[in-house]
């Protein structure tokens, strides 16, 4: 049954890529928006994702071997030709269930679909150069480590170097590797509707491959389940999607029952919602975000999982509220940021402009200039960025801490392997198997 639906994900994926090439698009936005419109489900939907994603995962890497087995240079190919030869060569070289023969067929068919039946001998060319190869594919130009490391991984040549700086290379060849790895999602119990001991079973009776997260109480790992929203489980609120890295900033910051939170940076919600399930569903809770679309999913969010002590509100964060004044208990500043620690969740993200990175510590020293007024005395203040990068992280509190004697950071103690930290904790994918992830704990003095 799914061979005969296989053409209609191919398409989607190729519609994804192309809308990511023309339009810039995000791919998970743009992977939900065409599955939806095409009508795909289950199996093909999945198709679907793991070509997309697998191309923009791998995408230097494929066009460094059309580009050695074809006269034109990948870059120079029509981008719509470029991108079949690329959902191609991907499933030739990384899928292990597909047939070489049915991947290579179904690009010929797509040149036609496409309008290109002239490019169809072309690409049927290409890629079965790929098959005849595949297992002894031409060699990646060595050069420097960087270079090296940028083919292999498909990342580009600036970020890798400045893995290169803050890693040794083995592990900046680990971190890069993982950001292509298909990993397992983890999610925590809502116990404000249920335990973990009947989601478990919930879910295992829905067929979910679930087990319990190795060291975060009260989560748990899926994988291999396709969408978790079409369940029950996932409609009704019994628990939310948060990665572990993600899920750690809401337990250092440690908000109590009946504790006033103020989450200046909030959409989609998922720390305001820990927060919610950490103080028992009582206290309150103001998520704040720049964009009106945004507030829309926390409440959405917050309705669906029965979490009543959320407010939220749009406000910029780098603007002061007179009347928030030293009135929050915790402070969360989950700032915007450059996302890198999240490459293997976002694949995209690792295509962004360096040159607008450049400017993220700018607006999240603004926020945390302003949002520490919010903080009451002895109240918490935590910064966090899913990004890896000194200056998003250490420069930006460092500078804070320097400018604001009044803060001091605090030491945490996490469940094991992460154990006790001096106030802030830098996560990695390739050490702590989560996102990367920046917390820092800082307390008012007076
Ligand atoms: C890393 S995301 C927050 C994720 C969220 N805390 C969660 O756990 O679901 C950063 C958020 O900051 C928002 N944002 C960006 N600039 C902002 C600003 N100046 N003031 C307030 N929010 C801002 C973005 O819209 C985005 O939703």
């Amino acid at each position: 049954m799914i061979e005969n639906r296989k053409f209609t994900a191919r398409d989607t994926a190729l519609e994804v890529l192309m809308q990511i090439e023309r339009a810039n698009a995000w791919s998970d936005s743009s992977l939900k928006r065409t599955i939806a419109k095409n009508g795909l489900e289950g199996r093909e939907a999945a198709l679907a994702t793991r070509l997309a994603y697998g191309v923009v995962q791998n995408r230097t890497l494929l066009d460094y071997y059309i580009t050695c087995y074809c006269v034109q240079k990948a870059h120079r190919l029509e981008p719509v030709i470029r991108n079949i030869l690329r959902i191609g060569g991907y499933q030739i070289l990384f899928m292990d269930k597909i047939p070489h023969r049915a991947a290579v067929n179904e690009a010929v068919e797509m040149c036609r679909r496409n309008g290109r039946p002239r490019a169809a001998g072309m690409v049927n060319a290409v890629l079965r150069k790929f098959v005849a190869n595949w297992m002894n594919m031409p060699p990646i130009p060595q050069g420097s480590t960087a270079e090296y490391l940028s083919v292999r991984y498909s990342h580009p040549r600036w970020l890798v170097e400045r893995l290169l700086e803050l890693l040794p290379a083995e592990e900046a060849e680990q971190f890069l590797q993982g950001d292509n790895d298909i990993v397992p999602t983890t999610i925590q119990t809502n116990l404000l509707k249920t335990d973990d001991e009947s989601l478990l079973q919930e879910l295992r009776q829905a067929g979910v491959d679930i087990a319990r997260h190795g060291w975060l109480p009260h989560c748990f790992t899926v994988s291999g389940t396709g969408s978790l929203e079409r369940l029950p489980a996932f409609a009704e609120g019994r628990f939310m999607v948060q990665d572990a890295a993600a899920h750690l900033v809401t337990v250092v910051a440690g908000p109590q029952k009946g504790d006033r939170v103020q989450d200046v940076c909030a959409a989609p919600g998922g720390k305001s919602f820990a927060a919610a399930i950490a103080m028992e569903g009582e206290g309150q809770i103001l998520s704040c975000d720049i964009h009106p679309h945004k507030l829309k999913l926390i409440d959405s969010g917050a309705k669906r999982l029965g979490i009543s002590c959320l407010r939220t509100m749009l406000a910029d964060a780098r603007e002061h509220h007179a009347t928030w004044d030293r009135a929050a208990d915790v402070v969360i500043a989950d700032v915007p940021c450059s996302g890198l620690g999240i490459i293997r969740k976002k694949p995209d993200i690792r295509y962004k402009n360096p040159e607008e990175l450049a400017q993220l510590p700018i607006i999240q020293r603004e926020i945390l200039e302003n949002v520490c007024r919010y903080v009451r005395s002895g109240g918490v203040l935590v910064y966090s960025t899913c990004t890896i990068l000194p200056e998003e992280n250490e420069q930006v509190t460092e500078a804070f801490l320097q400018a604001h004697p009044e803060f001091e950071r605090t030491a945490f103690t996490l469940p094991l392997p992460i154990g006790s930290c001096d106030g802030q904790l830098t996560l990695w994918p390739q050490r702590h198997g989560t996102d990367g992830f920046y917390i820092c704990r800082m307390r008012r003095k007076d």
